[in-house]
Formats: C-alpha cells, structure tokens, sequence
C-alpha cells in the first residue's frame, strides 16, 4: 500500500525535526517554528532571561517555561543559549521558547517583551562581598540595559544581578539617559531575602513556612537588609535571642550558602524559585490582579535615599503603590539608620558609574 501524501509530509515534518539543519539559535527556533501548524499564538505575556545559561538563569527559565502567564519565553546568553534552550523547549508546557546566542543577539532577544529578568553576571566566591562583584557587573547591567533602553523601552524590568543596591541605579540612569526611564517599571529583585525570612521564622516557630510573611526593607547586602520581625505575619513574638539570630541568619543567608558551595558560586535554586516567584507577582500584576504586594528595591521616597525596598503594590503599570515602612521598633530603628548608611554610598557608586 503506498502511504498518502497527507501521511509522507507528516514524515518528512518528523525528520526534519530529527535531523534540523545547523543554523544560529534563534534563526533555528524560527525556522521550526515555520514548519510546525503552532506559532505559539496563545494569550499570556512574553518573557526573557537574560544570562539563561547561569546557575541562576537555567533553573529560572524552567519555572518560567511552566508558567502559565508566560507564551512566549525568549533565553539569551553569552554562552551555552543554544543548549538550554534545546532542552527546555521539549517541556509540554504552554509557552513558546526561543534562545538567542551572544550581543548581535541581544536586539531579537529583547523585541516585544513585557517582562525582562536580568540574571547576568558573575556570583560571589567565599570571602568576596556582593560589591566585590561591581567592577564586572556594572558593565554587563549597563549594556543589557541599553538594549532593554532601545529594544522594550515599556517592558517590566527585574534586576537579579548584583550588588543589586548599585546595579539598580545603574540601569536607572542608563534609561534616564536614553529618555525611557519610568520608575515604576524597574525594580530590583529582594525576594530571596523574604523567602529565607519566612523559612527562618518558620522554624523557629515551628510552623509552616508558607503561613509566614516577614517584610524585609532596605536593600540586598549585609546591614541593608532589614527583617522587621515586629511586623511579622502571623502576628507573633520573639525573644531577644531569637532576635539577634534571626537577623544575624537573615541578613548573612546568601554568605551562608556561599561558604557551603566552597567556590562553585552563590545561591541559584533558591534564588531560581524567589525569581520566579516574584516574576509571577509581576504578571499577574500586569494582567491587572488586585492585592499583587511582595518587597523590591525600587525609587522610593519612603526614606531620604532615591532607591529602597519596602513593600510595593504591583499592578498593570508594575510598582503602582510604595507602602511605608510601619511602625518600627527601637533595634529596628538602629538598624534602619545602618542600613541608609550602606545603602546611601552604593547607591551613588552606581549613579556615578554612569554619569562620571
Ligand atoms: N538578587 C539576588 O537575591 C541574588 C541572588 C543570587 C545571586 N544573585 C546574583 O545573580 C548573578 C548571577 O548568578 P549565577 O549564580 O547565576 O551566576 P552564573 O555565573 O552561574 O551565571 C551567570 C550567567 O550570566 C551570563 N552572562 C555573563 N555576561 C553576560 C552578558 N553580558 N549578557 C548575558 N549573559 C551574561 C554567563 O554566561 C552565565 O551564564 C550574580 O551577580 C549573583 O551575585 C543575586
Ligand atoms: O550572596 C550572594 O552573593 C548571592 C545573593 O545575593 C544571595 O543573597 O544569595
């Protein structure tokens, strides 16, 4: 019996997806995309990754392919794009993924997206701080940001790469200088600060960890990062010991994952499921749910510094409500004024570094 055409063009789809010819990442993912019945029209938001190849940017991209806000999710990298994309593109989940393989790349990576994640750059070794990163990171934030600047001026921006206290002005000032800055729509990425909050107080409560919420203020590095356990939800009380351990354990959590991987980089799971988690709350804040809240370090005018993280409202335009700091307690305060000390001279490094 000879098999009909419908039968033979089928096959000929199938080995061509067996055998794809060699071509760059996203001309490839175009081309198959040509040759399949979807082009991966369903509703939802396109997202991208920036530093997708990263210990941080594979596992991110994975919980982003199995969102369902997310149809279209674009990987770019330096390195390795191709590969990762390859492997995660097989998930049967909804969103389309194309992968885009260095700087002549950047420009198709970033077109028409509405939520940008920024995991690029190098990640700490045991005895560095999170500023040691600067002199590397700086730049790297800076040349992706031009791109975001020209490419998806409205897009929603979330600032992974550290110190996020400096790499979050940098990008400020690179959109200021290219005329598409919008405050609201850049916020720097304190999640895993709250995550690790809530594990901590959980276990020394002895309680679920998804029933905890510890607003964490200031910024993402040592002192600036502020755990106000008296407004813990829900709403409980801790001795002074508890105190000074949980903070002591909050504010050094990244140090603490950095010496335990002994030189093989920083946190990447963790921080992998608080991006995402935080990447969710701003799409959905897009698609215009009420009560979106999570902390971020974004413009603020809650203290005197032009950058700090509190609690914000997410909504349709991205941070659309800064909520005050509350009522903060006496150690709370003393650590309020260390941390705006910190804070203060990072945030101007990172200002200068544009505008020198
Ligand atoms: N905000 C936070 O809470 C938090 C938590 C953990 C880590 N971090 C920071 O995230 C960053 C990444 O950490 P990691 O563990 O994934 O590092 P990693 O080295 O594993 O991955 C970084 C990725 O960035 C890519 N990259 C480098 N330059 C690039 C460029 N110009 N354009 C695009 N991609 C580029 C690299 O190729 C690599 O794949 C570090 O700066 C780290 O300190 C922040
Ligand atoms: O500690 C680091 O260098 C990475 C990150 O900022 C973290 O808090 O885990």
């Amino acid at each position: 019996m000879k098999p009909s055409p419908d039968f033979s063009q089928r096959i000929a789809r199938i080995s061509g997806h067996l055998n794809p010819p060699k071509l760059q990442v996203g001309e490839s993912s175009l081309l198959k995309l040509a040759n399949c019945r979807s082009k991966g029209g369903a509703p939802g938001f396109k997202v991208a990754v920036l530093g997708a190849a990263g210990g941080i940017g594979q596992p991110l991209a994975m919980l982003m392919k199995m969102n369902p806000l997310v149809s279209v999710l674009h990987l770019y990298d330096v390195v390795n794009a191709p590969g990762v994309t390859a492997d995660i593109s097989h998930m049967n989940t909804g969103a389309v993924v194309r992968g885009f393989l260095g700087q002549q790349q950047l420009e198709n990576a970033l077109t028409g997206m509405d939520l940008v994640i920024i995991p690029a750059g190098v990640p700490r070794k045991p005895g560095m701080t999170r500023d040691d990163l600067f002199n590397i990171n700086a730049g790297i934030v800076r040349t992706l940001c031009e791109g975001i600047a020209k490419c998806c001026p409205d897009a929603i921006v979330n600032v992974i790469s550290n110190p996020v206290n400096s790499t979050v002005p940098i990008a400020a000032e690179v959109f200021k200088k290219a005329g598409t800055y919008n405050p609201k729509r850049l916020l720097g990425v304190t999640t895993l600060d709250v995550v690790r909050a809530n594990t901590f107080v959980a276990e020394v409560l002895g309680i679920d960890p998804r029933e905890v919420n510890v607003p964490v203020v200031g910024g993402h590095a040592g002192v600036t990062i502020l755990p106000l356990l008296s407004q813990v939800k829900p709403p409980c009380s801790f001795t002074y010991e508890e105190i000074s351990y949980l903070t002591d354990r909050i504010q050094n959590g990244g140090t603490e994952v950095v010496e335990a991987k002994a030189g093989a980089g920083s946190a990447t799971l963790s921080m992998a499921y608080a991006a995402s988690k935080f990447a969710d709350a701003c799409l959905r804040g897009l698609r215009g749910d009420a009560d979106v809240v999570e902390c971020s370090f974004v413009a603020s005018q809650v203290t005197e510094l032009p950058f700090f993280a509190t609690k914000v409202r997410l909504g349709r335009s991205g941070a659309e409500e800064i909520f005050p700091l509350g009522p903060l307690n006496e150690s709370e305060r003393v650590g309020l004024e260390k941390a705006k000390k910190e804070l203060a001279g990072s945030i101007q490094k990172g200002v200068s570094f544009i505008t020198k």
